[in-house]
């Protein structure tokens, strides 16, 4: 029998199986079975070399952003029109046959939109060209699920199971359990906070399908089973997911007003104008979903200040609350990597800054659009005059507080 039947039997073990307290044991190792099947069936196959083609992009900007969808639900139309970048789009489906790049400029940040072969329900077991697909979501640092806003909605949850079956984890935040390996000493299992869907034989009885004798497990939240299975696995990636109804100039008000309501949505239509959107309730035009995939993206730009200079406003450092941090300490490391080193103290202008210029070290946090200054051990911190000068392409936050607190140093 082949993964993918011996995952269909126990699937239907469990659903045959009622939910109870006699039962949930059972359960618990039912989930864990699927799981490694799982991630056996992610493993490639042995004694081939990656497995077929797969749809490798290199990575480019500041991040990567994927769209996934069925076939046919406007993904490519939705890249030319953000990109400018042509990707064929036609009333067939299976139009894109591989993965089309393209480069969204906003806000003086680059990021790589991916346009990609629809998929349908089984692509996390293969059907299509799904398991590339699902790949390269993986990579990406936010996907974008566009559904078509005038067919089923049921569309979103099937597309959420294939991904979560290969272990993607859409706007979930990791357990927090704290788990490690251990040689010798047995399983070690405590709690920091009351459990109601797990107790300790069941973790046990899991870890044991696992064949995992010596651990430490500590659980920080009243996780699940789920998360406990996530976190032995430990090859899930939590990613965050904008769902994107399209197409809503052919569904009615009430249709579009619902679907605005539902949670990480946004509802567009790239057949409509500006205009026309303006008069249905929660509509926007692909062009302002950039905001809004902007701000999920969670970048934070920060100008670099030479003593005595001007920031140069055109070339932002970009760092990430969510990949690599944005601490001062990040941001040294973007500029040279012996600056950590060499730094004394930092100045600090913008949202982050208690005070406008404030004296940081390297754990302090930054903000979208704060200025930094690195003042060196070497170097004499002179306390300098001057103010920035406007500069034409200085975003208008940084302006604004100038004329409140100008940026000396
Ligand atoms: N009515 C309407 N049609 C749209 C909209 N956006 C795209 N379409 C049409 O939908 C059809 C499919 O668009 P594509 O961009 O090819 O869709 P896709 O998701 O890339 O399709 P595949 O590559 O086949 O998976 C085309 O005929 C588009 O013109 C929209 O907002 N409203
Ligand atoms: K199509
Ligand atoms: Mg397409």
């Amino acid at each position: 029998m082949g993964i993918i039947e011996r995952i269909k039997e126990i699937e239907a073990e469990m659903a045959r199986t009622q939910k109870n307290k006699a039962t949930e044991y059972h359960l618990g190792q039912l989930k864990a079975k699927i799981a490694k099947l799982r991630t056996q069936l992610l493993e490639p196959p042995k004694g081939a070399s990656g497995g077929g083609e797969g749809f490798e992009v290199t990575k480019y900007g500041h991040g990567r952003v994927a769209l996934i969808g069925f076939p046919s639900v406007g993904k490519s139309t939705l890249l030319t029109m953000l990109t400018g970048t042509h990707s064929e789009a036609a009333s067939y489906e299976f139009t894109t046959l591989t993965c089309i790049p393209g480069v969204i400029h906003y806000n003086d940040t680059k990021i790589q939109l991916l346009d990609l072969p629809g998929i349908i329900e089984g692509a996390s077991e293969g059907k299509g060209r799904g398991r590339q697909v699902i790949a390269v979501a993986k990579s990406s640092d936010l996907v974008l699920m566009v559904l078509d806003a005038s067919k089923s909605e049921g569309h979103r949850q099937i597309l959420t199971k294939e991904l979560e079956a290969v272990g993607l984890r859409l706007n979930k935040k990791p357990p927090q359990i704290y788990f490690k390996k251990k040689k010798t000493g047995g399983i070690s299992f405590n709690t920091t906070a009351p459990l109601t869907h797990i107790d300790e034989k069941l973790c046990y009885q899991i870890l044991h399908e696992y064949k995992i004798h010596n651990a430490e497990v500590l659980f920080r939240e009243n996780a699940t089973v789920d998360d406990f299975i996530d976190v032995i696995e430990g090859n899930r990636k939590y990613i965050k997911c904008v769902y994107v109804y399209n197409k809503i100039d052919v569904v009615g008000i009430d249709d579009v007003d619902r679907l605005a309501r539902q949670p990480n949505s946004i509802v567009i239509s790239c057949n409509l104008k500006a205009n026309q959107s303006a008069r249905i309730p929660n509509a926007k035009t692909p062009i302002r979903l950039l905001a809004r995939m902007w701000d999920e993206m969670g970048l934070v730009r920060v100008y670099s200040k030479p003593q005595g200079q001007q920031p140069d406003f055109d070339e932002p450092f970009v760092l990430s609350s969510d990949r690599g941090g944005c601490t001062v300490e990040d941001f040294c490391n973007h500029v040279h990597r012996t600056l950590v080193k060499d730094m004394k103290y930092a100045l600090v202008w913008g949202t982050s800054a208690r005070h406008n210029p404030q004296n940081c070290g390297l754990s302090q946090h930054l903000e979208d659009e704060d200025v930094v200054q690195v003042v060196k051990k070497k170097e004499r911190d002179e306390g300098g005059r001057g103010r920035f000068k406007s500069h034409s392409n200085a975003p208008a936050r940084i302006a604004d507080r100038e004329k409140k607190a100008p940026l000396k140093q």
